[in-house]
């Protein structure tokens, strides 16, 4: 912490009631308090004192009574630090209290002049009077100490370390195919940033889909659900396979466990962004000079459209069938997946995308109408629209014309997908479900059950799935950033088969893990 200013000079024994006349002491308002700061030290001290500047004052200053008042009528003031030959005990305390911090220093008193500008270094006691040429050394405040201080006080300092205390609850289901595989390595790099960074996060694992199926005899049972209404978030591999596509609808990993979830969550927005690494330009199947600083967002409603409307079966007189999937979707439905998009597109490249099929859906029609007159309230953002097919060619042929591509449950789906092999493959697109209380993490991708337990599928769209969950549901960008980084750094040298290129060296999924925790941990 580096503190700087001119110095303002006072003698010994200046008391609390020097520092805040005691006729102040009606108000607790730090403004107020700082306007009458040594008032009875010196009358315009008050007016005349600038931000940063440092009171050094003989020995014992603070004395008197006991109150808080006094350091905080300095820190308001705009007094970076105080300087003396002693302080009085208890305002020494105060001091620290309140985040202003302090220092005892003889020779620092002796050798500082009125006027003289000075600048502290509070860590390791140095102060340098700018001025003079000289340097003082103060006595060290305790680590502890000072990190009250850099907290901006005791209240700060308890509330921060609460919240590193604070016990993450995550719930863990690895489901079918691959899913475990590359669950488990997205649970390394999480574990690496707990150690890390100093959190505490709790896994609990839980039976989904096609495995909860076999053992359980349902795709998500009541155990796994609530499990995850307990939990702060919820990691996820992948649920589904030949195995059970057969089963009753109501049973499959799919529609039995994955869209419930989802639905009862409340998570209604997915968000799947597709950014190419710098060192996976080549790795794409387009010419690297299409794809190369890649960065879509592509926010997908999933918790409505034609994967929650009426679906039906009808046997036919004449033998045949008849088949029916309903696309709904309400005004609120819409407003609220939009809002998300125009928020995220504003910390971004301000361009939203909507991508429909409004000249031949009704429900598209009607989002055209909703979302280009939200639009209006964001100036800042530039705005157009798309139909889904077009927005599919377009997405091969210039993919870098897209921000934020805002769109339906069905066309999100598909066009995620696509999205993510400009990345190099879709074992690199990672996605945050949220929406509701409890987030929801898990790869765009499937099970790949052709690559179940071969320990060859590519574990980052689960590993950076993590990351996204730290980010969205415990507000830990820096973390986040960690995990992002690792990756970018490891893929500079290391390759699951998907993404191999000539000259690196070939990792399988736990390898790939490996390296990726060992990279976060090395910071
Ligand atoms: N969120 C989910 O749980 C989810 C998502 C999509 C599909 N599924 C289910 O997964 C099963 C398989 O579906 P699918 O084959 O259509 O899609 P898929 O995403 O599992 O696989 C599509 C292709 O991508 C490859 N692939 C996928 N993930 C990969 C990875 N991490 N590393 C390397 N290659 C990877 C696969 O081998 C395959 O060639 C189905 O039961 C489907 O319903 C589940
Ligand atoms: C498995 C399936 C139900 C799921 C979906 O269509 O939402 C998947 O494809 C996805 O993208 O998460
Ligand atoms: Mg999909």
């Amino acid at each position: 912490m580096g503190l700087k200013g001119k110095a303002w000079k006072f003698g010994a024994d200046i008391d609390t009631d020097a520092i805040i006349p005691a006729r102040y002491l009606n108000t607790s308002d730090p403004v107020e308090l700082a306007k009458h700061c040594m008032e009875d030290a010196d009358t315009s001290f008050a007016q005349k004192v600038q931000p940063g500047d440092v009171i050094v004052a003989d020995k014992n200053f603070g004395c008197g009574s006991s109150r808080e008042h006094a350091p905080i009528s300095i820190k308001y003031a705009g007094v970076s630090c105080v300087i003396a030959k002693s302080f009085a005990r208890i305002f020494y305390r105060n001091a620290f209290n309140i985040g202003l911090p302090i220092l005892e220093s003889t020779e620092a008193v002796e050798g500082i002049d009125e006027g003289n500008e000075v600048s502290v270094n509070a860590e390791t006691g140095t102060i340098t009077n700018v001025t003079k040429g000289e340097t003082y050394q103060a006595t060290v405040v305790p680590p502890f100490m000072q990190q009250i201080i850099a907290a901006g006080g005791l209240i700060n300092y308890v509330a921060e370390r609460m919240k590193v205390k604070k016990m993450y609850k995550i719930a863990v289901l690895p489901g079918d195919g691959i899913g475990p595989e590359i669950t488990e390595q997205a649970l390394k790099a999480l574990k690496a940033v707990a150690e890390h960074f100093g959190h505490e996060f709790q896994f609990t694992e839980a039976l989904v889909g096609g495995a909860a199926y076999d053992a359980v005899g349902h795709p998500l049972p009541k155990e796994t659900l609530d499990l995850c209404y307990s939990s702060d978030a919820i990691l996820l591999g992948a649920v589904g396979g030949d195995k059970w596509a057969d089963l009753p609808p109501e049973l499959t990993p799919e529609r039995g466990a994955l869209l419930p979830l989802r639905k009862l969550l409340g998570l209604y927005a997915n968000l799947r962004p597709a950014v190419v690494f710098p060192a996976l330009a080549n790795a794409s199947t387009l010419k690297p000079e299409v794809v190369e600083g890649l960065d879509i967002m592509v926010v997908r409603e999933l918790t409505g459209g034609l994967y929650f409307g009426e679906k039906k079966r009808e046997d036919l007189p004449d033998g045949t069938v008849r088949v029916t999937d309903t696309l709904v979707y309400t005004t609120e439905e819409i407003v609220r997946i939009a809002r998300l998009a125009f928020e995220l597109a504003a910390k971004r490249r301000k361009k939203v995308t909507l991508v429909d099929k409004a000249n031949v859906l009704e429900s598209s029609r009607y989002w055209r109408e909703v979302v280009a007159n939200m639009a209006a309230e964001y100036p800042d953002i530039e705005f157009n629209t798309m139909y889904v097919d077009n927005a599919a060619m377009q997405l091969v042929k210039m993919p870098k014309q897209f921000d934020v591509i805002v769109t339906d449950n069905m066309f999100g789906d598909i066009l995620s997908d696509q999205a993510s092999q400009l990345t190099g493959s879709l074992g690199m697109l990672a996605s945050a479900s949220i929406g509701g209380k409890i987030g929801l993490y898990e790869p765009s991708h499937g099970s790949a059950p052709k690559y179940a337990g071969l320990k060859r599928a590519n574990p980052i769209a689960t590993v950076m799935s993590g990351a996204m969950l730290l980010r969205y549901s415990f507000d830990m960008e820096k973390e986040a950033k960690a995990i992002e980084d690792a990756v970018t750094e490891v893929l500079k040298k290391y390759r699951t088969r998907d993404i191999m290129e000539e000259g690196l060296q070939l990792v399988n999924t736990d390898e790939m893990g490996d390296r990726i925790a060992e990279q976060i941990l090395a910071g």
